[in-house]
């Protein structure tokens, strides 16, 4: 970080339209101040910081020359928009990203007319550009109008499908909308895949001084003395043996590569297209994820996401753990596996180490693929595979397994193959808040002719789970589980293969049973605990599936008891759901069971530590121990938590 001495600037800054004042040195002046915050406020509150720190001069620049809120500045992702949000009056409350009642760590409509669409998933950006220039050229928004529409998309988010649907048809449109592709050569991961080889081939070599140009018309959009670099930069990609770049193939003008920490090339470059273009234009930027901050530039993921820290030595505050993580306790089991059945492959779409892949691709690389942010290519790719006699597991995050579901359905489970799911980050995740919740898979794979769909109540039984998805030959399965720790509990040599479909008694008790889906079980236990305080000992079973149900299980209860309970870290349309269909299906109500169902509430759960989440998710011990005394009509004595 530039130590000089300064007047601070950003003092100044409660939003962009201050900035249009300052000059291009103190717009260089600026970008430093910016940076340092960035790295102050994030060292308190942990985050995404790498992303951010490689668009400190990109943020100001894009600032300075254009006119947000009007033009609407869409970032992709999310996770780089600190520095933006600084500069967009939110710099008072950046301490408090991804608190409880703090700021997102994403961008965010309901936060501020500065967040024209809000993100957490890659590879909308351009989508949603495309669609502000068009809402513009109809004249939507007449209050205030819509002037520019700008995308800035990583060149991780740029692999995927979507990215290149939108460019597909803006390209067609031909509106007036800008596509900056914010190129640093790093996904979470390294990136992956041709793409990623193109782009550096695009300026391999070449001093960033030459811009290449290469679109007929971009040249003279250029600022004058960079006219001539162009022209002969695009001789150069002339003679390269596609004709242009892929861009123009598009329908868009190219301009770039640019330096994205050159203040100066960046300003003149922006307000040259700001001034002159007329159809779709992509300007290629270059930049350092972690930019200016040792320790982030030096990590491994260009301090992608961290803890927080110490800011003179990076040094991250984490708690120590207590337990393995159930994405480790996974990727192990698997990588055993792999060793055991040469048929074991696996697959990610752009999160080796999140998924714990890592592990697989590190000691059989042949058989582990990472396909970039591609989740739809993923797991059509998953379901040839086993199409192909091979045994795919597809591991993917619950709420990035979302947009590859229509391939879920029509490539694996109509054709009833084999693919295996490891759905990480089940129910409610924390900072990332609700983008990223894993509320919804139970819901949508349950509901799929054939499917298995099993969730783990601890790591060991995690372990059994892929151990059990592993001898499933004949059709799809699914197991999930959540982020974080386990619960400590003692693991198995090897996982055991389990019987479809069969639940497992955890405790015999009276009068009301609760039948739990995945993690909730400690939950649950904890609950019962103070339940035995007051003389109440429910019944506990652990469902292992929702689909098959173990309906041997479910009737017996039910049969057992006054009331029954479920509960899942899911929304509802899940376990509960299939059970009360059972349930009613058996004429079982008839008979006056009372029967609940304890799931994520019909609403997006805002950031918070995850504990948080699931107090207000009403779906912890406390609301099991509630919702029991209810149904047994115990009256309770206290007060109902607000
Ligand atoms: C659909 C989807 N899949 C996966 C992710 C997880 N993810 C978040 S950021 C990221 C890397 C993005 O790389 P890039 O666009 O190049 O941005 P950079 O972090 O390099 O600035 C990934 C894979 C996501 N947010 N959305
Ligand atoms: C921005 C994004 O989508 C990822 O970086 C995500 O935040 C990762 O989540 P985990 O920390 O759970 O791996
Ligand atoms: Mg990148």
């Amino acid at each position: 970080m530039s130590q000089r001495p300064h007047t601070p600037l950003l003092d100044l800054i409660s939003r962009p339209a201050d900035m249009k004042t300052l000059s291009d040195d103190e717009l260089c002046q600026l970008a430093d101040e910016v940076r340092a915050e960035t790295v102050s406020a994030v060292s308190e509150t942990g985050g995404h910081l790498g992303a951010g720190l490689g668009v400190v001069e990109l943020s100001v620049a894009l600032h300075a020359v254009f006119d947000t809120p009007r033009d609407r500045l869409v970032w992709d992702v999310g996770h780089q928009c600190y520095p933006h949000k600084i500069l967009t009056g939110r710099r008072d409350r950046i301490r408090t990203l991804r608190a409880k009642g703090g700021l997102s760590g994403f961008t965010k409509r309901s936060e501020s007319p500065f967040d024209p669409f809000g993100a957490g998933h890659s590879s909308t950006s351009i989508s949603a550009a495309l669609g502000f220039a068009v809402a513009r050229d109809l004249g939507g928004a007449p209050e205030h109008g819509i002037g520019d529409a700008i995308a800035v998309i990583g060149d991780g988010s740029m692999s995927a499908g979507m990215a290149f649907e939108a460019m597909n048809n803006a390209g067609h449109l031909n509106r007036r909308l800008f596509v900056i592709l914010n190129d640093n050569e790093m996904s979470i991961a390294p990136p992956v895949g041709a793409l990623s080889s193109y782009l550096s081939r695009l300026y391999a070599g070449e001093p960033f001084q030459e811009l290449k140009a290469a679109a007929k018309g971009a040249v003279s959009l250029l600022p004058e003395p960079f006219q001539e670099g162009a022209r002969r930069a695009k001789e150069m990609v002339k003679t390269m043996t596609v004709g242009g770049t892929l861009f123009e193939e598009l329908g868009f003008s190219y301009v770039g590569p640019i330096d994205g920490h050159d203040m100066e090339s960046l300003l003149s470059v922006l307000r040259t297209v700001h001034d002159r273009a007329t159809g779709p234009m992509l300007i290629h930027v270059i930049t350092k994820k972690g930019k200016g901050y040792a320790p982030a530039e030096a990590a491994r993921d260009r301090g992608h996401a961290t803890a927080k820290f110490d800011v003179p030595t990076g040094k991250q505050h984490k708690a120590p753990s207590n337990a393995p993580s159930y994405t480790s306790v996974f990727g192990k089991a698997l990588v055993e596996l792999a060793g055991e059945d040469d048929k074991v492959c696996a697959v990610t779409a752009a999160m080796p180490d999140g998924t714990g892949l890592n592990l697989i691709a590190e000691r059989y690389p042949s058989r582990c693929f990472d396909v970039g942010i591609a989740e739809q290519h993923g797991v059509t790719f998953a379901a040839a595979l086993a199409a192909g006699g091979m045994k795919p597991f597809c591991a993917m995050y619950s709420t990035f397994l979302q947009r590859g579901y229509d391939q879920v359905v029509h490539d694996v489970a109509v054709q009833r193959l084999p693919v295996r799911f490891a759905i990480d980050r089940a129910g409610l995740v924390g900072a990332d808040g609700a983008t990223h919740a894993g509320s919804f898979d139970i819901a949508f794979m349950a509901n799929l002719p054939e499917m298995v769909v099993m969730a783990a109540a601890d790591e060991a039984e995690l372990m059994h789970m892929v151990a059990t998805a592993h001898s499933i030959n004949d059709r799809p399965s699914a197991f999930r589980y959540p982020r974080g720790e386990g619960v400590g509990v003692e693991l198995p040599e090897k996982g055991e293969v389990l019987e479809i479909g069969k639940g497992r008694m955890i405790q015999q008790g009276a009068r009301v049973a609760i039948l739990s889906f995945g993690t909730r079980l400690a939950e649950v236990e904890k609950a019962a605990e103070a339940l035995a305080a007051k003389g109440i000992t429910p019944t506990i079973a652990d469902a292992r599936f929702a689909k098959p149900l173990d309906r041997d299980l479910i009737l017996d209860l039910a049969a057992d008891h006054e009331a029954l309970i479920t509960i899942e870290e899911g929304a509802v349309g899940g376990f509960g759901s299939h059970v009360a269909q059972l349930l009613a299906n058996e004429a079982i109500f008839d008979t006056g069971l009372k029967f609940r169902s304890m799931v994520l509430p019909d609403t997006f759960i805002d950031h918070a530590n995850p504990a948080r989440m699931y107090e207000e998710a009403c779906l912890s011990a406390k609301d099991i121990e509630a919702k029991v005394l209810d149904v047994l009509g115990v009256a309770q004595i206290g007060e109902k938590r607000a």
